[in-house]
């Protein structure tokens, strides 16, 4: 089932995610013992860093692994994961090994493959079913890694797939693929500003087959949480 959610502006879909995280992460605690959380990088490191500190919740209890992640050292601003260790971590009671990170120095496919023994290990199954993924749509449709005609969008045996030609820099990355996206019990996009207004029509009003639109869990939610600017179109 798709929502849609209509705020007015950034500050409000901040307030509106985090609620979201807020419900969900607690049902899961209550429900399972646990909350399995996959992040995104791109303007929802902001939206987390901003909203996640005013979310009430055991924190002990999750995991955060990443919906994608470019394969680039830790330090640099490139790293997904590196930007939430520097905004995130300090502002919650999270700690750095709750994250499920990527090997460091070695190449897209073999920090894909790890990835995914990881995962294996985190979940203790071979079915990676997250509570939650939070993800973002780029103004050309793709979401996690996952790029408008790229081989990748017909992926369905690889759970974790490497890409070394990334149209959007930096070239290399990890991103999951479809079968384990849309295994979630919920996913959540958030989109803000104009620059998005004409991606967001052709998707949930035009229903074009992009990759964001691809996101359509078999036995779980999506919501869209788009602000004024980003709904213009709909
Ligand atoms: O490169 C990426 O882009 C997308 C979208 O980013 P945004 O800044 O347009 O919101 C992001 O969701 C993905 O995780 C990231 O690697």
């Amino acid at each position: 089932m798709t929502t849609v959610i209509k705020v007015a502006n950034e500050q409000e879909i901040i307030k509106k995610l985090s609620s979201y995280i807020e419900k969900i992460s607690n049902d899961a605690i209550l429900n399972r013992g646990h909350f399995f959380v996959g992040l995104s990088g791109g303007s929802v490191v902001k939206y987390l860093c901003e909203g996640l500190p005013q979310v009430n919740t055991d924190w002990s209890k999750w995991t955060l692994a990443f919906c994608d992640e470019r394969v680039v050292p830790e330090d640099s601003e490139d790293s997904t994961f590196g930007c939430y260790k520097k905004q995130l971590i300090p502002k919650t009671e999270l700690d750095t090994n709750q994250f499920i990170v990527i090997k460091q120095g070695v190449t897209a496919s073999e920090a894909a493959e790890d990835y995914a023994e990881k995962l294996k290990e985190a979940f203790k199954s071979d079915e990676f079913k997250f509570d939650l993924l939070l993800l973002g749509m780029g103004p050309d449709g793709h979401t996690c890694s996952l790029f408008p005609g790229h081989p990748l969008l017909d992926e369905v045996d690889l759970k974790v797939a490497a890409i070394t030609d990334s149209p959007k820099p930096p070239p290399e990355r990890i991103t999951l693929t479809y079968p384990v996206i849309n295994s979630a019990r919920n996913c959540i996009f958030a989109c803000s500003g104009a620059g998005k207004a004409d991606m967001i029509k052709r998707i949930l009003k035009d229903h074009e087959n992009l990759p964001a639109a691809r996101v359509k869990p078999e036995s779980g939610s999506v919501y869209w949480i788009v602000d004024d600017a980003a709904a213009a179109h709909l």
